[in-house]
């Protein structure tokens, strides 16, 4: 009989924040029902004071969430531990780590960059189990400068295959869908190059607004908060090279050329960027106060909340073809998608009435997975009238959250869901000249009301 694999403690670094009780721990529950055979022990710390009691209250009720009825996981609940530690006093993160024992050990640093950094720094003086494993919230570092010396710092604790890069949107299945989708269709596949894509839309329009997170986004802004990670990985995953299989290695490779080709279009930020913060407005029924005046805001900053950047990915495949990314926060029409628009026929037979635009689009839902294809044919009664109407396949829920599905990676070893370290610096790269334009003013700084579609004049939400 194959003895089992040994149980895994996963120690949970900034326990007490948001992020854990919101998404890791959430994600975490997803795949403990979806595959109860995983032996997982969940260790929290934090600097907040918490009993035991308390911390299980907190793990219960995010577990909630996925299984409402508490029973699946109620060992769980019941074997979690909680320490607390100021994770920056060498001695007691000594204890902590201890404490979890030899076996295989992830740590996961719900942390801010430079907190996950100087607790490296710690962590080179420690003793670590040999499976060990260290999975880093993003941001990975605040620029390219600081995303390098973090890579060289991690590399001095681990080796670079011990460490996960978390980008949730990997876990996402509609992003996922992106491979299967191009790879397994004959009719996507020829098409998947400038010869026949004009432009792609890769969009991330949210009907969210600061939701209690001012002391971080503030200090990010939609570019670096969303540009920067989820959506240049969605445009790496998109425009891959061929591969031959699904193997980590493989994927990441692919994915880091993508991004090494990428720069911002025509050279110019001043050109191919935008920047917009949002004023006083109503979502829904929610009255939203100006940006600067909300809670834990410094106006000084000059964050912004509407992002836009147009990317060039200078290669054989994708030369002249600009990819728009967005993302913004407060937006009347959320809007969370990938849109290929298809080059127009060389020629379409005059005679034909109807349908100014006839040119073909591919749309994917990033938030359902829906995919949907507008072609172009005959309108109802006149069957020289043309019309467009799009073919709509859905995508079935995943059976894990998205956290849940990079965890399951990261539990078996599998880096294929998170993001290596040269390709981090490399987002950093792309777009650094933006944040430099931005910094020295010479993009201005648009506005839009709180529920509106963004300011006058940029892409339609
Ligand atoms: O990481 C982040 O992602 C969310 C959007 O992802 P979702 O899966 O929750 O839709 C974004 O709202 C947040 O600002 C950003 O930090």
């Amino acid at each position: 009989m194959a003895t089992p694999p040994p149980r895994t403690t996963v120690l949970i670094l900034g326990a007490g924040g948001d992020l854990t009780h919101r998404l890791l721990l959430p994600g975490l529950a997803s795949l403990l029902v979806a595959e109860p055979s995983r032996d997982v022990r969940v260790v929290g710390a934090d600097r907040t004071e918490l009993t035991q009691a308390q911390w299980q209250d907190r793990v219960s009720d995010a577990f909630a969430t996925v299984d409402p009825t508490a029973t699946l996981l109620s060992a769980v609940v019941k074997d979690t531990a909680y320490l607390t530690t100021d994770v920056l006093d060498p001695d007691g993160l000594g204890e902590l780590v201890a404490s979890c024992g030899d076996g295989p050990l992830v740590i996961f640093f719900a942390l801010p960059p430079h907190i996950s950094m100087k607790v490296c720094e710690l962590l080179r003086d420690i003793h670590l189990p040999e499976v060990t494993r260290l999975a880093l919230e993003k941001p990975f570092g605040t620029d390219r400068a600081s995303a390098a010396a973090f890579n060289t710092l991690l590399h001095q604790v681990v080796d670079e295959d011990q460490v996960f890069r978390i980008d949730h949107f990997l876990g996402q299945a509609a992003v996922l869908n992106l491979i299967g989708l191009r790879f397994a269709n004959r009719l996507l596949q020829p098409v998947w190059s400038s010869e026949h894509i004009e432009r792609v839309e890769i969009v991330y329009d949210e009907d969210l607004t600061l939701e209690g997170r001012a002391g971080y986004y503030d200090h990010a802004g939609a570019l670096r908060d969303m540009i920067q990670s989820h959506l240049l990985q969605v445009l790496a995953l998109f425009a891959l090279e061929s591969i031959a299989t699904l193997d980590a290695r493989e994927l990441r490779d692919q994915k880091t050329q993508v991004l090494r080709a990428t720069t911002v279009w025509g050279g110019s930020p001043e050109r191919s960027s935008r920047r917009a913060r949002y004023t006083s407005g109503a979502l829904g029924r929610r009255t939203i106060p100006d940006y600067v005046h909300e809670e834990g805001v410094d106006p000084a900053r000059g964050t912004e909340t509407l992002a836009e950047v147009t990317l060039a990915v200078e290669n054989n495949r994708w030369a002249g073809v600009p990819f728009l990314l967005r993302s913004g926060k407060s937006l009347g029409i959320p809007r969370k998608d990938v849109v290929v628009h298809f080059r127009d026929v060389a020629h379409l037979p005059a005679g034909f009435t109807g349908a100014g635009s006839h040119t073909d689009r591919l749309v994917l839902d990033l938030k359902t997975g829906a995919v949907s294809l507008t072609l172009t044919m005959n309108a109802e009664g006149d069957p020289f009238d043309l019309e467009q109407k799009a073919l709509t396949a859905t995508l079935a829920p995943a059976d894990l959250l998205p956290y849940g599905e990079v965890l399951a990676h990261i539990l078996d070893g599998d880096q294929l869901l998170t993001v290596r370290g040269d390709a981090a610096e490399e987002c950093w790269r792309i777009v650094e000249p933006v944040l430099r334009a931005w910094a020295e003013g010479t993009v201005p700084m648009e506005t839009y009301a709180a529920g509106s579609a963004g300011p006058d004049g940029w892409l339609p939400g």
